[in-house]
């Protein structure tokens, strides 16, 4: 696979807890920027510590209350397959951070989480399911909504949403999503969005903090293989970006954010 990045920047920020804020900040901008052109908004969150921090961020900042969130809706990248409510699922932990601090300010309909393991059988039900909310909110013809940033975590082994290296996950085509079986992260079985859809969206961000980071990093940015870095496929069709602590840089090259010629 080729991982061209039309315009991909590389921000590095001074350690985790700066990064979040700047992540934050930047996610309201986008937003309220991307509501002057357009309605409604549609957000792909992630899970993972920096992605929950910058959730509890959002929260705290004041600009939120700038955002119609009547406009934004909410998706998840990924979502472990374990019952609803459970404090491992992504939608729990977002929901704790984020979204229960904005009240009815947020209508519930805007909310698209993954199906949960209580509600339906096996992570392939959960990701058919998902993937029809996701195509019933597209533009005709379409199976995906205009996602104008997708904001993804990214592990020490470089995989993003649930989509691990070397992985079956990695090779679906002509979906949207994917069950996941034997994830090597915690717990095995998970539901993600395929790399097709990821690479729909307008923006992608992938945000990383930490020293254990810093190899994967370095893979994607320098266009490693996919199959062992999948990071190195997340590539936004307008613009990608790479949203870093010093740690998580501190083995990439300096010049890594240069936009690729031609
Ligand atoms: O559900 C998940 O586990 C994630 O969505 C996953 O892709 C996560 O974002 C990365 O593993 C980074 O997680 P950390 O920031 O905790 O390292």
């Amino acid at each position: 696979m080729t991982t061209p990045h039309p315009l991909r920047d590389v921000v590095v920020h001074p350690d985790a807890a700066t990064l979040a804020e700047a992540t934050a900040a930047r996610l309201l901008t986008a937003v309220l920027d991307a509501q002057s052109h357009h309605r409604p908004v549609h957000l792909v969150l992630t899970g993972g510590t920096v992605g929950i921090r910058t959730l509890a961020a959002v929260a705290a900042n004041p600009v939120r209350d700038a955002v119609d969130w009547t406009g934004v809706h909410l998706w998840w990248g990924d979502e472990r397959f374990v019952p609803a409510g459970d404090p491992d699922r992504n939608e729990t932990q977002a929901r704790e951070a984020l979204l229960d601090t904005l009240g009815d300010a947020l209508p519930a309909a805007n909310v698209h989480a993954v199906p949960a393991a209580d509600v339906v059988g096996d992570p392939e039900a959960a990701a058919a399911a998902y993937a029809e909310e996701l195509a019933a909110h597209a533009p005709e013809g379409a199976a995906l909504p205009e996602l104008d940033v997708l904001l993804l975590g990214m592990g020490p082994d470089g995989h993003v949403a649930s989509l691990f290296p070397d992985h079956p996950g990695l090779d679906v085509v002509g979906r949207t999503t994917t069950g996941v079986h034997d994830s090597p992260k915690p717990p095995p079985l998970r539901v993600s969005l395929t790399f097709e859809a990821i690479r729909s969206a307008r923006e992608v961000w992938v945000v990383a903090a930490g020293e254990e980071k810093a190899d994967a990093v370095a893979a994607a940015l320098g266009d490693g293989p996919v199959a062992q870095v999948p990071a190195a496929g997340a590539v936004g069709r307008e613009r990608t970006r790479w949203l870093l602590d010093v740690a998580a840089a501190s083995r990439s090259a300096s010049d890594a954010g240069t936009p690729a010629a031609g």
